[in-house]
């Protein structure tokens, strides 16, 4: 690649015609060389459901604005593992870990293409897809999970009157799980050491709204880091049992669910860690959420494999 910069921008799936579809066609409007009465075919290259959701409305609106647009559909598997490939290897400070013992995130260095494989990549988005990937191009989704992203949005939508996601991921920041979650020690009154438990973990997510809370006022922050913590312990752990079955050690977790927040981050990497006994490694990305788009885009349109 020559150089150039690459932008980002989010919108609700919701909101794609009035929304995006506007922004998209403002885009190219200001884009075009008004002197040039034929301007050449533009590719639009698009992934995930989307792709198919919006082809028909993309396309009669493009040719309603008389713009020579033309969307290229790419595979959503094909389009994660492609972008993923292509930040491991060529953005620096892109891939960082979680260093559960100092505390904090620590960046990788840039990888060369011959070192990266094999690798599963779990991609949290509404749902979890998670990939086995063996080499350039080669790759096979080898699980999933209807527990991701929408299920912590959609709950906390009923159970807190947050306005929206970031607020949500803010109140269970300031939550205290404990007081929704029984650990060990409130069925131990200790740790469990023989099987390697310790008092201040987790037994069973929400138990105590049962059994103590039932009554009483649930602080909405705490149901809020309750739930993120089920939802990342669990996707922690099939994401272990995934990579378990292949033998695979590196663990990429993309997709907008982590947005960067730091309890989601430590609660996939302790998981992982946890059930690996420090085998696995986890890895998180700067732009966790984009994965699929950059890897369209770097297709572009003249590999062959569109849908
Ligand atoms: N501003 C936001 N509004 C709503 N959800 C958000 C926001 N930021 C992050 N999220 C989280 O990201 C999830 C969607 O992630 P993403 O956009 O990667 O996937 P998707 O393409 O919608 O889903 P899938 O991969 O299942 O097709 C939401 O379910 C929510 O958990
Ligand atoms: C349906 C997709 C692939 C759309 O991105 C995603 O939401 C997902 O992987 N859901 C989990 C579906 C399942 O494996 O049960």
């Amino acid at each position: 690649m020559g150089g150039g910069k690459l932008h980002f921008r989010d919108f609700q799936t919701e909101n794609f015609k009035h929304e995006a579809m506007k922004f998209i066609i403002k885009l190219i409007q200001k884009s075009i060389d008004k002197s040039n009465n034929n301007p050449p075919i533009t590719y639009i290259m698009a992934t995930g459901g989307g792709a198919h959701k919006f082809y028909n409305l993309m396309t009669k609106t493009f040719r309603k604005y008389k713009l020579p647009m033309k969307i290229i559909a790419k595979d959503e598997m094909e389009c994660l593992i492609r972008g993923l490939d292509w930040l491991i290897t060529k953005i620096p400070n892109e891939i960082f870990t979680y260093d559960l013992i100092a505390d904090h995130t620590k960046f990788t260095d840039l990888q060369s293409e011959s070192s990266i494989y094999p690798y599963l990549l779990v991609n949290i988005g509404s749902g979890v897809s998670m990939v086995k990937v063996t080499g350039p191009g080669e790759h096979e989704r080898i699980g999933g999970s209807t527990l991701g992203g929408g299920t912590l949005w959609g709950l906390l939508s009923l159970l807190t009157d947050a306005k929206d996601y970031n607020e949500m991921l803010e109140m269970a920041q300031r939550g205290n799980n404990e007081n929704i979650d029984l650990l060990v020690g409130d069925i131990y009154g200790t740790n469990y050491n023989k099987i390697g438990l310790k008092a201040h973990n987790i037994a069973s997510s929400f138990a105590k709204v049962f059994k103590k809370l039932r009554f009483t006022n649930k602080k909405p922050e705490d149901i809020a880091r309750s739930l993120l913590y089920s939802i990342s312990n669990n996707i922690g752990q099939i994401a272990y049992l995934q990579a378990l079955r292949f033998n695979l050690k590196r663990i990429y977790f993309g997709g907008s669910y982590i947005s960067g927040h730091m309890q989601t981050i430590h609660t996939l990497s302790y998981a992982v860690n946890f059930w690996s006994k420090g085998d696995m490694q986890s890895y998180f990305l700067r732009h966790e959420g984009y994965l699929g788009s950059v890897g369209a885009f770097i297709m572009g349109p003249a590999s062959n494999n569109s849908e």
